[in-house]
């Protein structure tokens, strides 16, 4: 039997500048700061938006390394060689038995149940390392604990002075997850969540092949996505889907690249992150042209696709039928894709029945080409898109080969690739 999750609680990166991180998602992506634990050892900042939750650790210097029960709580620091996000931290009802039911199913775990308490009562975590290159999962139980996060980490009260909602920025949570995984391991790693976690596998699009995954290998592009989904559990343990409930978190996605087209960005991921990891997560938005917007009046770069993206035949049409302006959408590079579902009992697609699909990717965040944001705003569609699935990879690729470039060492752009 599985471990059931209740609900994802925060991702956590380790970068060697959390100063830096830590600007950037205040004053760019509008995230809050809302809880810190700032130690001779460690540095840990948590930042908000609605549900989104990230925390930033700071990786300690060569020589300070070694000993991590002084280092990062909830977490531990990883000797990775560069800026990484691969902490996914769930909640869970029962870490205890968590950990027996998944040490039985043959995982291994970097921390066992550990109890940190304060005045709010107490908090259990454990960290599994998951068969994705450096990802681990922190398990956490707080259902005893009453304070704003976790015990450790000072709380920063927020200015409510500034309005309790940013209705120029309405982020409120991960939509998904993206891992960049080495060729042929996507049915290893699906099995894997299913058997740890009870993930179930679902549809990109109405062509995906059972075997085979979503794939795209043509035009340059070479690409293999599947996707996982679970669904938050009740408070007796229970998955909702069984509970007559179904309420999905968080998506993952694996993206594995094919060799046909030449490299492209899952290997330049795997090369520059030395190892498979979360290459991106999309952050959910009730408004993507005000998010983006404000967002690039606060200095956070955009991947645009081709121009000819929103000149192609019907695709302004399709645009301005969705509501949206095609300039608005092509100032910021924001995707659309439509996708018709035909409504049972009408024979046909009218226009209620057309599910909308709005995306947009950033430049990667750290100093290498590897993790970058997307915002997303889906109206009806619950999947991903064909048409912007290779938008999208075609404005990363344009960035990847145009401008980022000159910005890299040499070194790193002539290491050969390692899958
Ligand atoms: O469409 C999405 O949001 C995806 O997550 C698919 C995807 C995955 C990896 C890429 O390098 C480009 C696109
Ligand atoms: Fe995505």
């Amino acid at each position: 039997m599985a471990v059931f999750l209740s609900r994802l609680h925060h991702v956590s990166l380790h970068v060697s500048n959390a100063e830096k991180i830590a600007n950037d998602l205040v004053s760019k992506f509008k995230f809050d700061l809302f809880a810190a634990r700032l130690t001779d050892k460690s540095k840990q900042f948590a930042f908000r938006k609605g549900a989104a939750v990230f925390v930033v650790n700071e990786r300690p210097s060569k020589s300070s390394q070694g000993n991590n029960s002084l280092g990062c709580l909830y977490d531990l620091s990883p000797l990775h060689p560069v800026d990484t996000v691969n902490n996914v931290c769930f909640e869970v009802e029962d870490v205890q038995r968590s950990f027996k039911v998944l040490r039985d199913l043959g995982c291994n775990f970097l921390v066992p149940p550990t109890t940190v308490e304060d005045v709010n009562g107490p908090v259990t975590y454990s960290v599994v390392k998951s068969i994705v290159g450096n990802v681990c999962h922190t398990l956490i139980e707080k259902t005893n604990y009453e304070g704003v996060f976790l015990p450790g980490f000072d709380v920063i009260e927020k200015d409510w002075s500034l309005g309790e909602e940013d209705m120029s920025c309405p982020v409120t949570h991960f939509d998904h997850i993206t891992y960049a995984c080495p060729r042929k391991t996507t049915y290893q790693v699906m099995g894997w969540y299913e058997k740890v976690f009870g993930f179930q596998r679902f549809f990109i699009d109405s062509n995906e092949d059972v075997d085979e995954g979503f794939v795209i290998n043509q035009e340059g592009i070479g690409l293999r996505l599947t996707a996982m989904e679970y669904w938050k559990c009740s408070k007796a343990g229970i998955a909702l889907p069984f509970a007559g409930k179904k309420e999905p978190d968080c998506k993952f996605v694996i993206a594995e690249s094919l060799p046909e087209q030449g490299r492209n960005q899952v290997d330049t991921f795997l090369e520059q992150h030395r190892a498979p990891g979360i290459q991106h997560i999309g952050l959910y938005t009730k408004n993507i042209v005000f998010t983006a917007h404000t967002m690039a009046e606060a200095g956070v770069q955009f991947s645009s696709p081709p121009p000819a993206y929103y000149t192609q035949l019907g695709k302004q049409q399709e645009i301005e039928e969705a509501g949206h302006s095609p300039q608005m959408l092509a100032q910021h590079g924001i995707l659309l894709d439509t996708d018709l579902h035909q409504d049972p009992l009408s024979q046909r697609a009218s226009s209620e029945s057309k599910r909308h699909l709005l995306q947009v990717f950033t430049k990667p965040i750290f100093a290498e080409n590897t993790f970058f944001l997307e915002l997303i705003e889906r109206r009806g569609a619950t999947g991903f898109g064909e048409g912007n699935i290779k938008a999208l990879w075609q404005s990363v690729q344009a960035y990847m080969e145009n401008e980022r470039v000159d910005h890299l060492p040499r070194q790193r752009l002539t290491m050969a690739s390692a899958f």
